[in-house]
């Protein structure tokens, strides 16, 4: 008998697309354990104990420890910066973190950038070389150069309607997002065996399903 994993999943929408995947993978996994309001939740066909976060806290739980292993968009892990391990890209929630303005966008001189993301987009614009006031927001970052909180923004585009239905631009892409598996170091080796069980079932799944999108 292997291990017990404590799993961080993210509620939200990674949350139906990692279990379809792992369900791909052979495990037997709900796809309506975020629909509770449970936060714990024990799947013992698959041998694991969901601990069902915020995306943004994944890596915090995992990190500690109080998870063994997570999953969590490249995004957050970019963002987070902890020290955890990153195993796995599973291919999933793919979406790119973008620098998105107003069409007739014109340099200005005291830059604001609006993000969810404030030290990937500071990280960004150093490297570029541009100084820029960062200003932290939650959501609907899309609103701040429309209402003149910020003259750009860096946020998530996949489908691109959010920016085309409020008449933005995008105008870089920065990287390209997937959600990762990542584990805590410990657990890595003190759970090495079902951890490393687990990605031998998850890979063949990711591929399929990438190359079933034709990606
Ligand atoms: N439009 C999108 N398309 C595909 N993936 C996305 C999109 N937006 C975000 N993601 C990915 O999904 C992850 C979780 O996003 P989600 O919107 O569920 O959570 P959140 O906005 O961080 O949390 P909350 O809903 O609690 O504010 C992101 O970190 C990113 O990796
Ligand atoms: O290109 P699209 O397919 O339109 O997706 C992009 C949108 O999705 C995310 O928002 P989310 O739904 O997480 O809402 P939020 O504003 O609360 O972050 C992201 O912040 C964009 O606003």
């Amino acid at each position: 008998m292997q291990e017990l994993l404590k799993v961080a999943m993210p509620k939200g929408r990674i949350y139906k697309q990692a279990s379809k995947l792992f369900r791909e993978a052979g495990l037997a996994i709900p796809d309506d354990a975020d629909d509770s309001r449970k936060l714990i939740i024990q799947v013992p066909e698959a041998n694991m104990e969901f601990i069902m976060a915020k995306p943004v806290d994944v890596p915090t739980y995992v990190e500690y420890g109080v998870a063994d292993i997570g999953v969590v968009g490249k995004d957050v892990l970019m963002e987070e910066n902890r020290d955890v391990y990153e195993l796995l890209d599973l291919g999933i929630a793919r979406c790119r973190m973008s620098v998105i303005a107003l069409p007739d966008w014109q340099p200005v001189i005291n830059p604001r950038v609006a993000t969810k993301y404030p030290n990937v987009a500071s990280q960004y614009f150093r490297e570029q070389g541009q100084q820029v006031e960062v200003i932290k927001l939650n959501g609907s970052i899309e609103l701040a150069p429309m209402i003149g909180l910020a003259d750009r923004i860096v946020d998530m585009v996949e489908t691109g309607s959010t920016i085309r239905e409020n008449g933005l631009k995008e105008y870089e892409q920065i990287f390209s997002i997937t959600s990762r598996l990542i584990a805590n170091r410990v657990s890595y080796r003190m759970k090495n065996n079902a951890i490393q069980a687990l990605c031998d079932r998850l890979q063949p799944a990711i591929a399929a399903a990438t190359a079933g999108a034709g990606k």
